[in-house]
């Protein structure tokens, strides 16, 4: 089956009648529900660019010879791993980087565990098999996808087997002979509910120890298996128009809990079951975290290209560009662009085949960038929320600017440098809802924590890194060299 349209995506969401529920009601059809609605024709939007933009966003089936989607592909040359970029930053720019799941993400991460499936083989070749034949199906049927990796909280000081219930977290009930059976929760799937199916895969960042085995698991299933329940957070698309809530009334992605009750997974499914140790390793050993961080880099990238535009244009709006703070808080977005931009070009630039012939972007520049944005981002929407000032919270609704009464008094007393009220307020209400509203804070916690704890991976980050090379510069300086073995792959690449 070729790539799929944006109604093609509505239809599967329809018919599939997951199991979602929001603000204390089962929803009948998320389709139509005000929660999900906008986001879901965001979605589709981003299906039906497929077409618009074949030449960039679709490739031919290796396999079927079906055009499908450009971000499935497993790029073995620099030129296909632009390609899969270009169609993601394509993609980002429909919602100025502000869809973290926009399908892309997961695309990645199912191509690369496809394609270097060996490591699931270590308990059974079967697994192996499933992650391969799982990537052609996802690509070929153009699956959307949510995923969970963490556990609920809980007690954070106590391993899984070891919490009051230890049978809350998400774990293996039985093996059986054609398949698992697990229960449990399992946290937070971004999109959860409005996607055809949901990977649950072990956490990018948390390793866990043998107790923790009935855990370990990784699998993929439809989001209307019987037993699975998507809990979903209050929305924050309150049902206002476009110019109200540029942002939330089109690209409120919406985070589940997710329940699993008894929930039956079919062996062909099944790509981890009860193995900690291939849990550990199962992102850095496949390669997914290398192409995620790519697809996740090149998103941001786009966010970051806005997050300057809106910034730019509230200075230009209250006349501040010649103070020379604001200059500078200016030039701190701008070299957060060029600083993310110098990071995918070395990422892209040093790409080398991997062992499966998988042309794989350079990890350092990715990891650095993964690892740097996250601690950024919280200062551009603070920069935004300084300059824009009293401009972030006088912002009164399109329906004032149209009342009979108070329409001319907010018109003028609105007005910018360059611009009049009405433009005013609707560039405000962007950055407002960028930073600032339910939908803005959320913007921040996201980029702050969707990849993991940005305090454990910086951990694993100094852990991982090379530095007998930096210190022994310091002993040779200091005349007390010591004899310090620097391992063959290190990366010191410029
Ligand atoms: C908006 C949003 C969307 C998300 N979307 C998804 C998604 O789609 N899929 C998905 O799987 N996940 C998603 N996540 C979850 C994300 O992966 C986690 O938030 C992240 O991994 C951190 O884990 P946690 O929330 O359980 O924090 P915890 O592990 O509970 O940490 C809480 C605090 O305690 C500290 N802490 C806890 N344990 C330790 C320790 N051992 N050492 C040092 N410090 C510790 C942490 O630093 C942190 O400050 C999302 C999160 C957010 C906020």
């Amino acid at each position: 089956m070729p790539a799929k349209t944006g109604k093609e995506y509505i239809e599967r969401l329809k018919k599939a009648k997951s199991s979602v529920y929001i603000h204390g009601e089962k929803v009948e059809d998320v389709t139509e529900h005000p929660a999900f609605k906008n986001v879901i024709q965001s979605m589709a939007r981003l299906y039906d660019l497929q077409y618009e933009k074949p030449d960039k966003m679709l490739y031919t089936s290796p396999t079927t010879g079906n055009p499908v989607g450009m971000t499935y592909i497993q790029p073995k040359t620099k030129e296909e791993l632009i390609a899969r970029r270009e169609a993601t930053q394509e993609w980002a720019r429909t919602s100025a980087g502000m869809m973290g799941r926009s399908p892309d993400y997961l695309n990645a991460e199912v191509m690369a565990m496809g394609i270097a499936n060996d490591l699931f083989a270590e308990d059974d070749p079967l697994f192996a098999e499933n992650a391969k034949n799982y990537y052609e199906y996802a690509r070929e049927n153009d699956i959307s996808l949510t995923h969970t990796l963490i556990h609920p909280q809980m007690n954070r000081s106590k391993a899984l087997h070891e919490q009051k219930d230890a049978n809350v977290p998400l774990h293996l009930v039985e093996k059986r002979k054609d398949g698992i059976i697990v229960s449990g929760i399992r946290l937070l799937a971004t999109q959860g509910g409005i996607t055809d199916e949901i990977l649950v895969f072990p956490s990018t960042v948390k390793k866990s120890g043998s107790g923790e085995d009935p855990y370990s698991l990784a699998f993929a299933i439809p989001n209307n298996t019987p037993g699975v329940k998507f809990i979903c957070r209050e929305a924050f698309d309150y049902g206002r128009n476009h110019w109200d809530h540029p942002l939330a009334s089109r690209f409120e992605e919406g985070d589940a809990i997710v329940s699993f009750e008894n929930v039956f997974v079919p062996w062909e499914r099944v790509f981890i079951c009860g193995n900690s140790s291939i849990c550990n390793r199962t992102f850095r050993e496949t390669n997914a975290v290398v192409h995620m961080s790519h697809q996740v880099v090149a998103k941001n990238i786009v966010k970051t290209e806005f997050i300057l535009g809106v910034t730019l244009c509230i200075m230009d709006a209250i006349g501040i560009d010649q103070f020379q703070h604001v200059k500078d808080k200016g030039t701190e977005i701008m070299l957060v662009l060029e600083t993310m931009r110098s990071h995918l070009y070395r990422a892209e630039h040093n790409a080398k085949p991997d062992r499966w012939g998988t042309m794989t972007p350079d990890f350092a520049a990715l990891d650095a960038a993964r690892n740097w944005y996250p601690r950024i981002y919280p200062r551009l929407a603070e920069i935004v929320r300084i300059l824009g000032a009293s401009g972030m919270m006088a912002i009164p609704t399109e329906a004032d600017f149209q009342h009979e009464e108070i329409g001319d008094i907010v018109r003028r007393a609105m007005q910018g440098a360059n611009i009049d009220g009405y433009e005013r307020v609707q560039l405000f209400r962007l950055a407002w809802d960028m930073t600032m509203s339910a939908f803005g804070s959320r913007q921040t916690h996201y980029e702050y924590y969707f990849f993991g704890d940005p305090i454990r991976m910086g951990m694993a980050y100094f852990d991982g890194y090379e530095k007998d090379y930096y210190k022994n510069l310091i002993y040779e300086f200091l005349g007390t060299p010591k004899s310090v073995h620097i391992p063959a792959n290190t990366h010191l690449n410029p």
